[in-house]
């Protein structure tokens, strides 16, 4: 199913401006890809422009509809729109046999994520989450060392996002609107969300992330970064149960920091019949030291993991390399470096045939929707939440259930799978 001259692969970008500008030119490093259409809302220099500039000729298109409708004209399409359009822009790409590259969290709700597995599955299309940290070195090793039982069977894990949130511009929505600047096309930015009015910076660009409609917050923000090398490593499915310490929430905004603990089913590579994921996220926020087994002078970092294990604890720094520690010291023996991967080149290999993804929404949809029955738990903080995989059955507080999936704007609606 690649159809551009001499066999390269011809891809379409939506969501240029931001994250999706080095998706796109790490995809394009690949001698083997042609870029043949951009999408993007925003016009202006630094969003559109910068793109075209780079891909003149790139077909331009400001709504993913109508590149779409030309479907015929490219093999595969690259995602990195904000969060609550990847799985409507992503599952329409799939329905017309479109391999997909779409950024992370890859979806908006626990039902898109499970959406987006069924539907690579169905169209048997090459598909990669762009959580690209999961083909650094660093965390390749971590998750290698682990497996070769570096630390013994793992007994638990503390996971944490220690920045602050600096998309948090307001605590609530703002009255008001402003003019929509000429360059952007705010009703296809809001897509699938209900309507409200423009504001500057607010919304877009980046500063989305605050908000309950187009986002998940900081464990959405980086859960998919942070608990991929755990959830790899300790081969995990899906949780059993959830629950959340969070600060009330005013239905609009995400809280300012939240804990949640997360117990899956034991593997062959846990110690017990479940282990225990703690997340934790908050400006400045670390895990209690006491439970972690690392030497005192060991110091955590802004963001990362550490995996208690039978013969030690290990410590996943995000982006860096592992550390060990046997008996509260640093281990003798250094971990064998496993080496990098292209996370974007190899999508694009796999699409053409010539390799296999790691990231496919086989492994990303099930951590996707961990990371988001989390911030569901968030929403219920306090309940103790049961997850039904199988039956995506999610009980424990009345409104659980409902909160797997949301309103979609009318005339938006998403064809399911
Ligand atoms: N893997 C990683 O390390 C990172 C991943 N991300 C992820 O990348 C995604 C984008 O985030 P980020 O780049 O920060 O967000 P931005 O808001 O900065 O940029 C999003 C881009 O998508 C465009 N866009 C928005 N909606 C649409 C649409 N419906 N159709 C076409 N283009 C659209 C935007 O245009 P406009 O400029 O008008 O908004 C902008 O160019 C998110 O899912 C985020 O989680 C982000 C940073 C790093
Ligand atoms: O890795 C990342 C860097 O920060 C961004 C903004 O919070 C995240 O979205 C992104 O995933």
């Amino acid at each position: 199913r690649v159809a551009g001259a001499a066999g390269k692969l011809r891809v379409a970008s939506v969501g240029c401006g931001g994250k999706g500008w080095s998706d796109l030119v790490n995809t394009a490093a690949s001698p083997n890809v042609d870029v043949v259409a951009l999408c993007d809302i925003d016009e202006s220099k630094d969003h559109f422009g910068r793109a075209s500039e780079k891909f003149p000729q790139a077909k331009r298109y400001t709504d993913w509809r109508r590149l779409l409708d030309d479907a015929a004209s490219f093999d595969a399409v690259i995602v990195s729109t904000p969060d609550h359009m990847h799985a409507p822009i992503s599952l329409a790409a799939m329905q017309l046999k479109k391999h997909v590259q779409c950024q992370k969290p890859l979806t908006h709700t626990v039902h898109e994520a499970r959406q987006m597995q069924l539907a690579a599955k169905k169209y048997d299309v090459v598909t990669q989450m762009g959580n690209q940290i999961q083909s650094h070195s660093a965390y390749r090793t971590a998750v290698a060392a682990v497996h070769a039982g570096a630390i013994g069977k793992v007994r638990e894990v503390h996971s944490w996002q220690g920045g602050s949130p600096t998309w948090r511009l307001v605590d609530d929505r703002p009255a008001g609107s402003e003019p929509v600047p000429t360059t952007i096309h705010w009703d296809e930015w809001l897509g699938v969300a209900p309507e409200r009015p423009y504001l500057p910076k607010i919304y877009h660009a980046f500063n989305w992330r605050n908000w309950l409609d187009f986002s998940n917050g900081q464990l959405g923000d980086f859960g998919c970064h942070i608990l991929d090398p755990v959830f790899m490593a300790l081969k995990l499915t899906a949780p059993t149960s959830i629950r959340a310490d969070a600060p009330p929430m005013n239905k609009e905004v995400w809280p300012k920091s939240e804990t949640v603990v997360y117990e899956f089913p034991g593997t062959d590579i846990t110690a017990g019949k479940s282990v225990r994921v703690t997340w934790y996220d908050g400006a400045k926020v670390v895990p209690p030291r006491e439970t972690l087994g690392l030497p005192e002078s060991v110091k955590l970092g802004g963001a990362g993991s550490v995996l208690v294990g039978e013969k030690g604890s290990m410590l996943i720094p995000h982006v860096a390399m592992p550390t060990h520690y046997i008996d509260g010291k640093p281990a003798e023996k250094e971990l064998p470096v496993v080496e990098a991967r292209d996370h974007y080149v190899s999508w694009a290999d796999a699409c053409r045939g010539e390799d296999k993804t790691t990231s496919h929404f086989d492994y990303a949809s099930p951590l996707t929707e961990t990371v988001l029955l989390g911030t569901i738990a968030a929403r219920l903080p306090g309940s103790v939440l049961k997850w039904d995989s199988a039956a995506m059955k999610l009980t424990g507080a009345a409104e659980a259930q409902a909160m797997l999936t949301k309103p979609y704007r009318k005339g938006w609606e998403p064809t399911w799978i």
